[in-house]
């Protein structure tokens, strides 16, 4: 098994034949997809990606990750949305919990660090005194080459590293993942030499963990980029297969079911933390996909059992406009065992003996059918174990489900024009040139 879906417990909530009645819905979605006909055709360079990838580039990938093994105590990665949330899912779910706490000897990595995802002074200074006097090297990734946070992260660290190495020193330990010809970040990593990595044209942000974006960070932290890559393809071919045997098209035909029944959210559920991060780069994937011509199922997401104790009252009870896609890893990485307390003060001695994964799955079990009871359809999804290849394989599984998913909605799933208008307000008001008048307005409004 790579993945397992079951919609078992959302048949409450839908009728046999609607499943087989929304079929041509599916099959046209998939069609536009795959002869590359619908909206954002020209964005789709992610759907063969795992076998049609630069193995030049991949090679030289895996070179630089053992370059900045050897040399850097501390690797930060800059970049925010689709430039980092890949490798950042992909580090959080195959690395040690606290990774960046073990012994060097025991990481076989650098400790990583990401930067650009915010505009907080308070987290660049922290994050400087965290590296310290300590080696250290770079990977900005902007396909754009101006996007405010990441740009203005990557002005501290090029500064930090040419005073701390000279600007030749610094140039060994700067890596660009980028635009093939064009923009800001290009220009300065040609005139810089910087090592350089493509953002591929056909693929949006929100595709890209499997490409350089993704894949330098994932291979620095000393994760099998090969074994992703398989899984990927794996996944790549076996999600053509026809619907009845493909669980790729089910899961985009069921939530959109749901979503016309007034399911107009869809959390995503862990029950593990390493899955956090897998969370948020799907929030993203979805949201920035779907959400757009005043359409689009909301995406959010919650770790079990902690937010049981604060969400999941809603959740249980409060309005009943949810439904629920829930992961679980069926092969813990540690069996740790419950021991036997002599005094039994909390009365948990009958899970002596039992493992915290197995309280933790009746947690889950438990949680899924109170849910369901409570108005809530949960769909289901079985990852064997945390490893690369499967989190490969459930990469690709929700891109392609993203798309098809995107194409039933009748939006364009692979434009964002929505990300602009936040940004135009920010810089009028920063005082731009070429926004001023702009800017008096917006202060304007907000003297009111
Ligand atoms: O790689 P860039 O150009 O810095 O963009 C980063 C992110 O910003 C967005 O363009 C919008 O905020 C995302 O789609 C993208 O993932």
């Amino acid at each position: 098994m790579k993945l397992e879906f079951s919609y078992d417990f959302a048949k409450k909530f839908i009728n046999d034949h609607e499943l087989s009645e929304f079929l041509p819905q599916v099959e046209t979605a998939v069609k536009y997809l795959e002869e590359k006909k619908g909206a954002g055709n020209d964005y789709l360079g992610w759907i063969d990606l795992p076998e049609n990838y630069d193995k030049e580039e991949f090679a030289r990938i895996k070179k630089s990750a053992e370059k900045i093994k050897s040399d850097s105590e501390v690797f930060v990665v800059i970049g925010i949305g689709g430039s980092y949330l890949g490798s950042k899912a992909a580090i959080e779910f195959l690395s040690h919990t606290f990774a960046n706490k073990l012994s060097k000897e025991k990481r076989k990595s650098p400790e990583i660090y990401f930067a650009g995802t915010n505009i907080s002074g308070v987290y660049l200074q922290h994050l400087i005194e965290v590296i310290g006097d300590r080696d250290f090297s770079i990977n900005v990734i902007s396909k754009s080459g101006t996007t405010t946070e990441p740009a203005l992260a990557f002005r501290v660290f090029k500064n930090l590293l040419e005073k701390k190495y000279g600007k030749e020193g610094a140039r060994e330990r700067i890596y660009s993942t980028t635009d093939k010809a064009r923009g800001a970040l290009k220009k300065l990593s040609d005139e810089e030499k910087y090592e350089t990595f493509v953002v591929p044209d056909d693929v949006g942000g929100r595709f890209t963990v499997l490409t350089a974006v993704g894949l330098l960070p994932i291979a620095a932290a000393g994760i099998d980029i090969d074994e992703l890559m398989r899984g990927a393809a794996d996944a790549m071919v076996d999600f053509r297969a026809p619907f009845e045997n493909n669980i790729c098209y089910q899961y985009a035909a069921i939530r959109n079911i749901l979503h016309r029944k007034g399911k107009d959210i869809e959390i995503l559920v862990n029950y593990e933390p390493r899955l956090h991060f897998v969370s948020e780069w799907w929030k993203q994937l979805f949201g920035e996909s779907e959400g757009k011509d005043q359409k689009g199922i909301f995406p959010a997401s919650v770790d079990f059992s902690t937010d049981l104790h604060s969400l999941g009252q809603y959740i249980q009870d409060g309005k009943r406009t949810m439904f629920e896609t829930v992961i679980s890893i069926e092969k813990p990485e540690v069996e740790f065992l419950i021991e036997e307390d002599k005094d039994n003060l909390d009365g948990l001695n009958f899970v002596a003996g039992k493992t915290m994964d197995y309280v933790n799955k009746k947690a889950c079990d438990g949680t899924v059918l109170a849910h369901i009871d409570g108005g809530v359809p949960n769909l289901l999804l079985k990852l064997p174990e945390a490893t690369p290849y499967h989190l490969g394989y459930m990469f690709y599984f929700f891109e392609k489900a993203c798309g098809v998913s995107g194409y039933i909605l009748g939006i364009n799933p692979f434009n964002q024009p929505g990300v602009e208008d936040y940004k135009r307000n920010m810089f009028a008001l920063l005082g731009k040139p070429g926004y001023e008048e702009e800017g008096k307005k917006l202060a304007e409004r907000l003297k009111k």
